[in-house]
């Protein structure tokens, strides 16, 4: 008897363009959202967008509860849960950058409550995703999560938010190439289970936004519209897949132990970006395809080096030849790369 299964978890409504914030009330109401919302936020999205979605969500039921979360971390998902058992809320919204979603959608996924996704920037593909990612310890965990009910992504605050935070978004897409060949690789060596569909859909998204580059330029909301497309795109092959392999393979473990080892230093697309470069080189391949995904990073004005992360060469060589340690995930750094094949990969890229 055939007993293979799938539950692909999408988002119901995914709304996004120029002004869409005003449609929160419908989208809340086209959701069936009960009760009173609790707001997860951080500083700086809480300043731009908060205030105006307060009031947007006030039309629809009680006026929100605010949190407002500063880390990535276990500890802000008890904080946020303990603020969710005092006041009871109907669901949560998530409203800023990756920080603040991920701890929403996985303090959603504890209570067992609706999630709303409203980006503030374009600058990571967790926006639609049901995976959260916390750092504990010397470790990374990539958590189911509750995917959104609903992603509100206006384009016009989007397009606001300083240019780099769009650039980090890109580069979180150009690294689908490398993370897709590193899942292939694991699905060849390691059995592990590979989805094609989800494998196609992440590398035509990576595919789609570099063709689209030269429209990916600062002060065109144009381009927060093709970035947010993409990072949509990106998080519904991750829901395929039902982990984050096809966004996320050694180029993504790389950043992650950077977080580590300079934490606070550069954003997670920008840590990727790099990453993807350096992987794409150990891949290997006849055409020496690091040097089209430095090309496509260099075109939307993502940094290419670790000096444009503020990163020294020699933390870079320490995440690299560490990086295999983060998780139990097979990429093409399988049990460790030496310092010396680090220190050549760095180098031949013009990363150090
Ligand atoms: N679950 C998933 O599938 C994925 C999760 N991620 C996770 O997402 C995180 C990375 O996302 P990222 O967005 O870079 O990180 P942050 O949420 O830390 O946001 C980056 C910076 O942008 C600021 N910011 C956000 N919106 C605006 C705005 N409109 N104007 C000005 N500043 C703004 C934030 O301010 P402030 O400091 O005040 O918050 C922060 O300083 C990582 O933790 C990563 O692991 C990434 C990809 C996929
Ligand atoms: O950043 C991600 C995809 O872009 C999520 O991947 P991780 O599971 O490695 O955190
Ligand atoms: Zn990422």
């Amino acid at each position: 008897m055939f007993e293979k299964t799938t539950w692909i978890r999408l988002p119901r409504s995914v709304v996004v363009g120029h002004g869409v914030l005003g449609q929160t009330a419908e989208v809340v109401a086209d959701s069936h959202l009960p009760g009173q919302p609790l707001i997860v936020t951080s500083p700086t999205p809480r300043e731009v967008a908060g205030e105006q979605v307060i009031e947007a969500l006030s039309t629809v039921g009680p006026e929100p509860e605010v949190i407002v979360v500063e880390t990535a971390s276990f500890d802000a998902i008890e904080e946020v849960l303990s603020r969710a058992a005092e006041v009871n809320p109907g669901y949560l919204v998530g409203l800023g950058g990756g920080k603040a979603i991920d701890i929403a959608k996985m303090a959603a996924a504890d209570r067992d409550l609706g999630f709303i996704s409203i980006p503030t920037a374009a600058s990571h593909d967790g926006i639609v995703s049901g995976r959260g990612s916390v750092p504990d310890g010397d470790t990374r965990h990539s958590v189911a999560a509750e995917p959104p009910l609903a992603v509100i992504a206006d384009t016009e605050i989007i397009a606001q938010a300083p240019w780099r935070l769009t650039t980090a978004g890109c580069a979180d897409i150009i690294s689908n190439y490398t993370a897709v060949r590193d899942w292939q690789l694991a699905h060849r060596l390691k059995n592990a289970q590979y989805s094609e569909y989800a494998g196609a859909l992440s590398q035509m998204t990576a595919e789609i936004l570099v063709e689209n580059s030269d429209s990916i330029r600062e002060g065109l909301e144009e381009s927060a519209w093709i970035v947010v497309k993409a990072l949509v795109s990106s998080g519904v092959a991750m829901s395929i897949a039902g982990s984050s392999r096809p966004a996320s393979g050694a180029e993504h473990l790389f950043s992650h132990q950077l977080d580590r080892l300079a934490p606070g230093t550069a954003l997670h697309g920008h840590q990727v970006g790099i990453g993807s470069i350096i992987t794409a080189y150990l891949q290997g391949g006849d055409r020496e395809e690091w040097h089209d995904v430095r090309d496509a990073l260099e075109s939307i004005g993502a940094p290419t080096t670790a000096a444009e992360l503020g990163i020294d060469d020699e933390t870079v060589i320490e995440a690299l030849t560490t990086a295999h340690e983060i998780r139990d995930r097979y990429t093409i750094l399988g049990d460790g790369i030496s310092e010396a094949a680090a220190r050549e990969a760095a180098s031949v890229t013009g990363v150090i």
